[in-house]
């Protein structure tokens, strides 16, 4: 992105708790910006199932057409049962948009920092610090045939070549950058998708000799996340293990409610979301952890805008508000979203200062 630009940010707030964590979202870059810092445009668009209430359809194409041509997007959360016997439901414009946007390779870090240390359900003496770079674009989720009839349904897991190289390349690419080891998680014991994987990425690993490379089923990989989260660095798998162990791997640090992630395609703007959905059963009670819209709206600073001087602000107050222990419910705390975000902007502010 070119220096001195006025950054345009497309900003899909959802539904259910998505406005709400958005609005902290949004409040903690207008806090972190001020002065001159950095420069930047919004541009709101009804998206999921506000978006199928107001325009009949969760992607509206207006709603495309802002996001591709913006810089960057901001994701909150979709879906809800409001919509759940619609006929197209909020859940399809998500897919839908990682696919017209192309954003294949969906990045989802699990760390432990010592802040949220003492609110990890699992003991663990040595540091947790790994991400799971996750197919986003193909597989069951989007494979055809997809069929339900009255005695038998059917879903279709379908991966091409090109498909596994490029997460592939994106998963050993980071792995150089952090801890040097990729770890394959997949069901090669089973299924034909899984093998097909496995000669690919083998293959590419030796064009990477310094990077270690090992392989687990799924069914062990998620055991090992409760019981050796130290030993990953990058976890590299398709989309639906992808989907399912990255929850899981949020709630060993605390909250499914603090994790964000990036989904980047080759080239066009990157999206920022929280890794979680739109938690109706906590919606309109004011009660949502911000925390995980908060840290997508750094990784976006630090990822497309190259703002980690921002970023790196906005995460040290999250830690800050932890250890003063003002927190949500999820976290154990009695704090809301608004005194939650509130002292995130105060702690900004306050280093400022200092
Ligand atoms: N990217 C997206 O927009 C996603 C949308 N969904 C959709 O969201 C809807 C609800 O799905 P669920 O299965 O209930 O999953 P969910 O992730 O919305 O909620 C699971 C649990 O985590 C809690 N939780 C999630 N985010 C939280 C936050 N920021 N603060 C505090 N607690 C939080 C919820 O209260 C709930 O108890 C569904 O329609 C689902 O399809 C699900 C996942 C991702
Ligand atoms: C519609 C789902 C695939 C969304 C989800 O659970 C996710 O991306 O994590
Ligand atoms: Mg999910």
């Amino acid at each position: 992105m070119q220096e001195n630009k006025t950054a345009q940010i497309a900003v899909l707030a959802g539904d259910y708790i998505g406005p709400e964590i958005m609005a902290a979202g949004l409040k903690v870059l207008q806090a972190v910006s001020e002065e001159g810092r950095f420069e930047y445009k919004i541009h709101e668009e009804p998206f999921g199932g506000a978006a199928i209430d107001q325009a009949g359809d969760p992607l509206p194409q207006q709603t495309l057409e802002t996001c591709q041509q913006s810089d960057a997007i901001l994701l909150a959360a979709i879906g809800g049962p409001k919509w759940d016997q619609a006929p197209k439901r909020p859940e399809a414009g998500l897919l839908e948009i990682r696919k017209a946007l192309n954003l294949f390779a969906n990045i989802r870090p699990t760390a432990i920092s010592s802040a949220m240390q003492q609110y990890s359900p699992i003991k663990n003496e040595k540091p947790v610090d790994f991400v799971i770079v996750r197919e986003l674009t193909s597989g069951i989720y989007f494979g055809t045939p997809r069929e339900k009839h009255a005695d038998y349904a059917l879903d279709t897991m379908r991966y091409t070549k090109e498909e596994v190289q490029r997460i592939t390349h994106i998963a050993f690419q980071m792995a150089q950058k952090r801890r040097h080891h990729v770890t394959l998680v997949d069901k090669a014991n089973v299924l034909a998708t899984s093998k097909f994987w496995r000669e690919i990425v083998g293959e590419i690993a030796r064009d990477y000799p310094d990077v270690t490379y090992d392989t687990s089923y799924v069914d062990a990989a998620s055991m090992k996340i409760i019981s050796a989260p130290d030993q990953f660095d990058v976890i590299l798998t398709e989309n639906l293990f992808g989907d399912i162990l990255s929850d899981e791997s949020a709630e060993i640090t605390g909250s499914l409610g603090t994790i964000p992630s990036m989904s980047q395609g080759s080239d066009g703007p990157a999206l920022y979301e929280p890794i979680h959905g739109s938690a109706p059963d906590i919606a309109g009670k004011g009660i949502a952890d911000p925390i995980s819209m908060v840290k997508s709206v750094a990784m976006m600073l630090a990822n497309t805008f190259d703002r980690q001087d921002l970023a790196t602000e906005i995460t040290d107050a999250i830690n800050e508000t932890i250890s003063k222990q003002i927190m949500t419910p999820d976290l154990g705390g009695h704090a809301n979203t608004d005194e939650v975000t509130q002292a995130i902007i105060n702690s900004i502010q306050e280093s400022r200062r200092a």
